[in-house]
């Protein structure tokens, strides 16, 4: 098992402690001796998802009990597509959950680029909303970039408008929001304190939702990191070279257990719906790896359901608050100075009002210059 890997990614995960857990030697987690594989230890993504929203639904309550106000959250949806709503019922009960005021535009799959657009306008103006996402992907009609544009980049809690990705890319630069589910990768890793610094990362799949920013963070946080996707040669040679394994295909079981070394991590972001009549549903969720063969040589592995899924509207919740923090405390903050008198404001930095003593040590800069202009009046 390698370096730092828990036996009991649940419980280790959702304490987020900092240094690696006892082993608890869970019937999970035990390897052979005499194998040169393992099995590995299932992360469990609900009970981390859980932890993080309750986190989130006390520091609501802490602003609200402060400032008498909470974060809010639009959602934005276009069409009928039935995971997609599925997705948004999910995100505005998750708000309700943990306190955040849930805002909505719900326009139908014929709504026109403008009408999006407006929507997104007047939420950037709404002052009670600090989070905006726009549902993925739009209808084909819909310009997907002018849309994610038009957010304003403080309300971007998806982490989806270019200046957001675009600072992520650079060294030195860190942004706003970075996107929900590959976050929720790394907190996921992070958790479980699986060591990412100078560790080989393998991201299959490049997409703008997932696959480019995950790879962005793991550049971040030190990995070593190569993008696989669709026309890369002899991808499974280049998997097998790797630590942490992000799979964000979108290409049902692609990940076989031959293609991965022992002891790596496997974060599995595929949802792909395979027929089960066996299901009420008469279908299932797999992920793009084949979870059966992998778990059987991996270190550690989140299965789907219930792996990388519910951390996206976690950390979602969690961009929501800071972003709603950021602005309640900027708005209580300007209100105090408004209070303070527009003068002093305009004279001494934020920073600097200090109380009575910037009010005098203004008005003793104030009667400097007044002497300082009468004096060379008088030299004159
Ligand atoms: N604007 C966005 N659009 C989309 C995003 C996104 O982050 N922002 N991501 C995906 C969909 N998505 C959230 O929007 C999402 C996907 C999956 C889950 C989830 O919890 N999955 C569960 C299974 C749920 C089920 O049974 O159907 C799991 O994996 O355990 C949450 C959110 C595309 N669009």
């Amino acid at each position: 098992m390698p370096e730092g890997i828990s036996t009991n990614i649940s419980a280790a995960a959702a304490s987020a402690s900092p240094t690696p857990s006892a082993p608890t030697g869970s019937a999970t987690a035990s390897a052979s001796p005499a194998s040169p594989f393992m099995k590995a230890n299932i992360i469990d993504g609900k009970a981390v998802a859980a932890k993080i929203r309750e986190e989130i639904a006390a520091k609501v309550a802490e602003l609200k009990a402060k400032y008498n106000r909470v974060p809010g959250l639009a959602v934005v949806i276009v069409g009928d597509r039935k995971d997609s709503q599925t997705y948004v019922r999910m995100k505005r009960k998750a708000c309700e959950e943990v306190g955040i005021a849930p805002f909505g535009a719900d326009l139908p799959a014929t709504a026109t680029q403008e009408e999006v657009l407006e929507a997104v306008r007047g939420f950037n103006d709404n002052p009670d909303v600090h989070g905006i996402l726009v549902q993925l992907p739009l209808p084909k009609h819909i310009d997907e970039q002018a849309v994610l544009g038009a957010i304003s980049v403080e309300k971007d809690v998806d982490g989806f408008h270019p200046l957001n990705i675009g600072r992520l890319a650079m060294k030195g630069r860190e942004p706003l929001f970075a996107p929900c589910t590959p976050v929720g990768c790394m907190e996921l890793l992070e958790r479980c304190n699986i060591p990412i610094k100078g560790k080989r990362a393998v991201v299959v799949g490049r997409s703008n939702i997932v696959g480019m920013p995950a790879a962005l963070l793991l550049n971040k946080r030190d990995a070593t990191v190569t993008i696989c996707h669709s026309a890369t040669k002899d991808m499974e040679s280049i998997v097998r070279q790797a630590d942490i394994i992000i799979a964000a295909a979108g290409q049902a079981q692609l990940v076989r257990g031959s293609w991965v070394k022992p002891g790596a991590a496997i974060i599995d972001v595929g949802t792909n719906p395979v027929d089960d009549p066996s299901k009420a549903a008469g279908y299932r969720l797999v992920g793009d790896v084949h979870f059966e063969e992998c778990k059987e040589v991996a270190g550690a592995i989140t299965p789907v359901p219930g792996g990388v899924g519910p951390m996206t509207i976690a950390i979602l919740l969690r961009n929501t608050l800071d972003s709603g923090e950021r602005f309640i405390t900027r708005d209580v903050k300007s209100k105090e100075s408004s209070r303070k008198g527009p003068l002093l404001s305009r004279l001494v930095p934020e920073r600097e009002q200090l109380g009575p003593w910037s009010v005098v040590a203004a008005g003793s800069l104030l009667a400097g210059a007044a002497l300082q202009r009468a004096l060379g009046s008088r030299r004159q």
